[in-house]
């Protein structure tokens, strides 16, 4: 069965996103930033709430992998029962692979974390590998600029295709997102990442923002399930 994720930035988005059956319910507040983060407080509610329906990710906000407060993050996502920690790697510096690397106990301790690249700020796919040495159990690719200009203005299908390759090839679990289209499915589930992430299209508007729009999510939940397309599992 193709798989796709769904944002969520509240308990009752949460609650509405179960009923359509996503693979995965992601908890964000788009307000705070291309990953930005929900209180943990928040997260564990909405957590609860899904109750292992399905599996649920959590950002830890848009710090720099730089940044020393990244550990600190991911132990508080993480202690909220969320099945997945997602984290921006929005730079590709020595200093963000030491960071990334440092994040290799928690993942010895069980901390299921999931990188986050950036297709419009010149993604460096042999950071796969490094995520992978990190102890990561996946890596997404996502755009960090939501203006409009979705995953497939910013790379083609084969670059996108090479992507999915390297990170099977690492056992690494391969998402893409990035103001995808309803359009974009058939091109993508060709593809076979592990699943789709979608905000922006489940919204009013278009506007990630903005409050879910019915039609739009069950448009986006056809297109993913009635298409015959499978994506690896
Ligand atoms: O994790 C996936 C993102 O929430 C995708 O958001 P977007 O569709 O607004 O780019």
């Amino acid at each position: 069965m193709n798989r796709w994720l769904a944002s969520a930035r509240n308990l009752e988005e949460a609650s509405y996103l179960l009923a359509e059956g996503p693979d995965i319910i992601d908890f964000k507040e788009p307000k705070r930033g291309v990953l930005g983060a929900l209180p943990p407080e928040t997260v564990r509610q909405a957590v609860a709430l899904i109750g292992g329906r399905c599996q649920t990710s959590a950002t830890i906000g848009d710090f720099f992998v730089e940044s020393s407060q990244i550990s600190q993050g991911v132990l508080e996502i993480a202690a909220t029962g969320v099945d997945y920690v997602k984290i921006a790697l929005f730079s590709n510096t020595q200093q963000a692979a030491d960071c990334l690397i440092s994040l290799q106990p928690l993942a010895a301790r069980g901390v299921s974390m999931i990188g986050v690249i950036f297709a419009d700020k010149q993604p460096d796919f042999s950071w796969i590998h490094l995520i992978k040495q990190a102890g990561f159990k996946g890596i997404m690719l996502d755009t960090a600029v939501k203006d409009g200009r979705g995953l497939l203005s910013h790379l083609s299908l084969p670059e996108l295709d090479n992507f999915i390759k390297v990170a099977r090839n690492a056992n690494l679990v391969s998402g893409l997102a990035g103001s995808l289209s309803i359009q974009d499915i058939p091109k993508l589930l060709s593809l076979k990442a592990n699943y789709l992430g979608f905000r922006s299209a489940l919204c009013t508007a278009g506007n990630r923002c903005y409050r879910l729009d019915p039609k739009a999510v069950l448009s986006i939940k056809r297109a993913i399930r009635e298409n015959p397309r499978i994506v690896e599992n």
